[in-house]
């Protein structure tokens, strides 16, 4: 099977790609950007990607919301993973030393009280966490660093300067598996992603509320997003789990009944989020 992310190896993408398909023979794919990652699971030329979608410290990559439903991506599954992040740089270098530090923008922003301690270091936004240490080993930036994970560091044979530098060591990102359709439920699903949007009522929204609590379905997650064109209106992104599946079958009816639209981004198994 072929998965696509975004980073190369040594990014959190390679890992969580890695853990969630374990007993499967796949071939990961790197994407330089999630939209590019988006228009490929759209067009059918991977069988499954691989996106982050929220952090436990940065908060919810919303972009990652309007590309699932710009390109009607449907979500099969879900993995979390603890994410470690390291100060890696050229062998013999200290922190003191650097005046450039390249990560992705949610890997930056993780760090964010350890790099306070370095005002002189200029914070660069990269592609992929892997790839910026890649990046400053093959240009030879001496006195820049890289913000990755220690696997990056072993792979691009370069030197961790300081480990564990995420502002909270409960640091963990959601990665949701996309496909371009559905698939068919070899078990009963646990959890739904869904795509909401109101009547412009008073109320309306808290009515919504009210057709998952009659029917015992909680929800672990609601996201307002903007819609294009219509300023100021605004979709939900609403993720709930429930006990029984026909809970949720009857809460899906009557809020189709309800709300101006309700669609199913996927119904799946719920990922363990990991204690440690
Ligand atoms: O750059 C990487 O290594 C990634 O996999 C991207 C990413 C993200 O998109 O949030 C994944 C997990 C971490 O939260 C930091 C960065």
């Amino acid at each position: 099977m072929e998965i696509g992310i975004q980073g190369v190896e040594g990014s959190f993408h390679n890992e969580a790609a890695s853990s969630y398909f374990v007993d499967k023979e796949i071939a990961i794919q790197p994407f330089h950007d999630f939209r590019s990652l988006a228009k490929s699971i759209q067009a059918k030329t991977m069988d499954y990607g691989v996106m982050a979608i929220e952090n436990t410290i940065a908060g919810t990559i919303l972009p990652n919301y309007a590309l699932i439903n710009e390109y009607d991506l449907k979500i099969t599954g879900e993995i979390y993973t603890r994410i470690e992040m390291n100060l890696i740089a050229h062998k013999g270098k200290k922190a003191e030393d650097l005046d450039q530090v390249f990560s992705h923008p949610m890997a930056l922003l993780q760090c964010a009280d350890f790099l306070a301690n370095y005002p002189q270091i200029k914070l660069s936004e990269y592609d992929d966490t892997a790839d910026s240490v890649k990046m400053i080993r093959d240009k030879g930036l001496e006195n820049a660093g890289a913000i990755a994970s220690k696997k990056a560091a072993e792979i691009f044979g370069m030197d961790i300067l300081d480990s564990n530098i995420e502002t909270n060591k409960k640091n963990y990102t959601r990665f949701l598996i996309i496909k371009s359709r559905m698939n068919g439920h070899d078990q009963v699903p646990q959890k739904a992603s869904l795509r909401v949007i109101t009547k412009h009522d008073p109320g309306a929204l808290a009515d919504v509320l009210l057709i998952f609590k009659l029917n015992g379905i909680n929800l672990t997650k609601i996201q307002s997003m903007p819609i294009l064109g219509k300023p100021y209106q605004y979709a939900f992104n609403i993720d709930v789990v429930w006990e029984d599946y026909d809970n949720y079958k009857d809460a899906l009816h009557a809020l189709s009944a309800k709300a101006e639209l309700v669609k199913v981004h996927g119904e799946y198994k719920k990922g363990n989020i990991p204690t440690v």
